[in-house]
């Protein structure tokens, strides 16, 4: 599953908005063309958007004038405000570039490292949550946090999946839709089925606590691990609640570049996206046209309902070491 190549000094990206139904790809020439990618959720999931907005620098330092590349830093920065990775990403990137004479060339360097050490990471962290899967485990994911939402390969949450399936651990993956973008159903079972091969069932939304007694346990990406709490797709929080109620074991995994535990919940800005994502499907107005929808992205979790977070290099206990 190939999210993002830099090639010929083009960014290349699949066109997440048009899986499963077509596999296109989508070549990004100017950060402009990266700003819109992003707004429009062409490349979406956190470490995906860092990613890609790295590069979105790549292509503004070919105008070769430090101050459109901070133009650029700022435009970028005003895509999406709730995943930390990509505020973080494109401060790598800037803070690399103000140390070097040759600045354009370490705009490129630091973009490329990011882009090979998100996949050695997802690695890692799929590696080390491959461990609390057990054979013959029904696990329920949310969103999507495979290697579409990533540099690739693995992914974090559907990596650590990827990885008990590759020990030969018999999984059963329930996938939520994940209303209103659907990434659970577009992305998510489309990673499930074709690229990791594991029995998967697609549920609404709404079926999460009815299958809930059923399973053994859930593991969902996350946009920012705060101090009292992670931020993750609309919905996580509810399934968390669900899952503590049930006893069923309750994990996020996510690169040390989600974390920020310099801030809490009340610091977040929570993503409100344009009320047309629910009002709609395919472009089809299923409302009555004047209701009002509201729309946040984002959720958070607070660390008391969450057994473990799994990063590159171990498994957590937010209670105890946050
Ligand atoms: C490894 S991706 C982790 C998260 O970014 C993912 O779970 C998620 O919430 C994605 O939201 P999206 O709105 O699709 O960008």
């Amino acid at each position: 599953m190939e999210t993002v190549r830099f090639e010929k000094d083009k960014l290349i990206i699949i066109d997440q908005t048009k899986l499963p139904s077509k596999k296109e790809f989508i070549e990004l020439e100017t950060y402009k063309d990266v700003v819109k990618a992003i707004k429009n959720m062409k490349v979406r999931g956190a470490p995906a958007i860092g990613v890609t907005a790295a590069f979105g620098l790549v292509l503004a330092s070919k105008n070769g004038d430090f101050s459109y590349l901070k133009k650029a830093a700022r435009e970028l920065k005003q895509t999406r405000p709730t995943a930390v990775n990509l505020f973080w990403a494109i401060n790598e990137v800037l803070d690399h570039a103000k140390k070097l004479d040759e600045w354009e060339k370490a705009v490129r360097e630091r973009a490329i490292e990011i882009f090979k050490n998100d996949r050695k990471i997802n690695e890692k962290i799929s590696e080390n949550g491959s461990e609390v899967i057990s054979d013959g485990d029904s696990v329920l994911t949310h969103c999507n946090a495979g290697a579409l939402a990533t540099s690739g390969i693995y992914g974090t949450a559907l990596g650590v999946i990827k990885r008990a399936k590759e020990k030969e651990k018999e999984i059963t993956v329930y996938c939520t839709e994940t209303r209103p973008v659907l990434q659970g159903a577009r992305l998510t079972a489309y990673e499930l089925i074709e690229d990791i091969e594991v029995n998967t069932r697609l549920i609404v939304d709404n079926a999460v606590g009815s299958v809930m007694p059923d399973l053994d346990k859930v593991v969902v990406g996350a946009d920012r691990v705060l101090k009292d709490g992670v931020a993750n797709k609309i919905g996580t929080y509810q399934i968390a609640t669900l899952a503590d109620r049930h006893d069923v074991d309750f994990y996020v995994a996510a690169p040390k570049s989600t974390f920020d535990l310099d801030k809490s919940k009340k610091d977040l800005d929570i993503e409100i996206r344009d009320e047309k994502e629910i009002k709609e499907i395919c472009g089809c107005m299923i409302t009555p046209k004047n209701v009002k929808a509201h729309n946040p992205a984002f959720d958070v979790t607070p660390l008391e309902l969450i057994d473990g977070i799994i990063n590159e290099e171990k498994i957590i206990n937010p209670e105890k070491e946050m």
